[in-house]
């Protein structure tokens, strides 16, 4: 494992999509393959790893992972605390890293042994460049590791600080999540264009256009979400009959219940696997 000089050298738990989507993106960036070193147990995905990006695959935690400066956790919360223990010995001095939902900086730091941990919620727009990352340091993290994360999640988009610790599980709930919900009102828009005659290209076409204008129009405007929907929506026209129908169902109260559900999802995550 070589060293670089902002990130220095950085060891993933976990070579999933996450890991991937932020190996990707530095490598990308110009970091170089040797900076890095991953634990994943799945051959496949190890083979993948290896084949796509040339980095070093462990099947298993190990001496090479104690020359360390970063430890980013990127297994799912229910398997932390199983392979946390293997990798304990080694990276007690390290940085640590979690893009886990739910799993606190205080189970983290005491299944590493290093209480100075970064716990980032990103989200799978990371793969494209385009992702939204919330990051929360705890009290021992420095300012040079705080630009350590930012340089290690920079190349997946856009980030957020925030700072309690708490106000993460809501990260998750919006951001972390929030791809699927969207994605889920494409389904929706393109199965309807369907049924009414255009095809499943078409329609595909013109709901993620439409998608993308909407976001980037609501981003780069002074007004709110609420007054961009009111131009659209026309006195007694079209807009009006949807959104009318929206309402009827309830679909704005669901939304907020959903998003509720997954932020109490990420706390019961942390209650239920972050235990040592
Ligand atoms: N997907 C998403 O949109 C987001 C996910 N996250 C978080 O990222 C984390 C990873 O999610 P994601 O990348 O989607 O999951 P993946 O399942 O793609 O990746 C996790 C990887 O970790 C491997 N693994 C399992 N056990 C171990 C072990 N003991 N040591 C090392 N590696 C192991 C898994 O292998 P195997 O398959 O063999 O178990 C798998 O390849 C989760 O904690 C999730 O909460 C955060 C933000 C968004
Ligand atoms: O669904 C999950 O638990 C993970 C965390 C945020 C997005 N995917």
């Amino acid at each position: 494992m070589n060293a670089t000089p902002t990130l220095g050298r950085t060891a993933f738990i976990g070579g999933g999509n996450m890991a991937s989507a932020v190996i990707g993106g530095l490598l990308r960036a110009g970091a170089p393959a040797e900076a890095f070193v991953v634990v994943e147990p799945w051959a496949e995905q190890a083979a993948r790893l290896r084949q796509q990006f040339g980095l070093t695959v462990l099947d298993a935690a190990g001496p090479a992972l104690s020359g360390a400066d970063t430890v980013v956790w990127a297994v799912k919360p229910q398997l932390f605390t199983e392979a946390a223990a293997p990798c304990a010995p080694f990276i007690g001095s390290a940085l640590q890293i979690s893009v886990m939902a739910g799993i606190r900086s205080e189970a983290i730091a005491r299944a590493s042994g290093s209480a100075q941990v970064v716990r980032c919620m990103p989200n799978t727009p990371a793969l494209i460049g385009q992702g939204m990352t919330g990051l929360h340091a705890s009290a021992a993290v420095s300012a040079a590791q705080r630009q350590r994360a930012e340089a290690l999640l920079a190349p997946t988009g856009r980030l957020l600080w925030v700072d309690a610790e708490r106000d993460l599980d809501a990260v998750t709930a919006l951001s972390g999540s929030g791809p699927a919900y969207f994605f889920y009102l494409i389904e929706a828009m393109v199965q309807a264009g369907t049924e009414l005659g255009l095809s499943p290209a078409q329609a595909r076409t013109l709901a993620e256009g439409t998608a993308a204008g909407a976001a980037a129009l609501s981003a780069q405007s002074e007004d709110s979400p609420e007054l961009l929907r009111q131009r659209v929506t026309s006195k007694g026209g079209t807009t009006h009959a949807a959104i009318s129908t929206m309402e009827a169902a309830g679909m704005k109260a669901t939304v907020v219940a959903a998003v509720h559900a997954a932020a109490r999802r990420a706390a019961e995550l942390g209650d239920e696997f972050g235990r040592a």
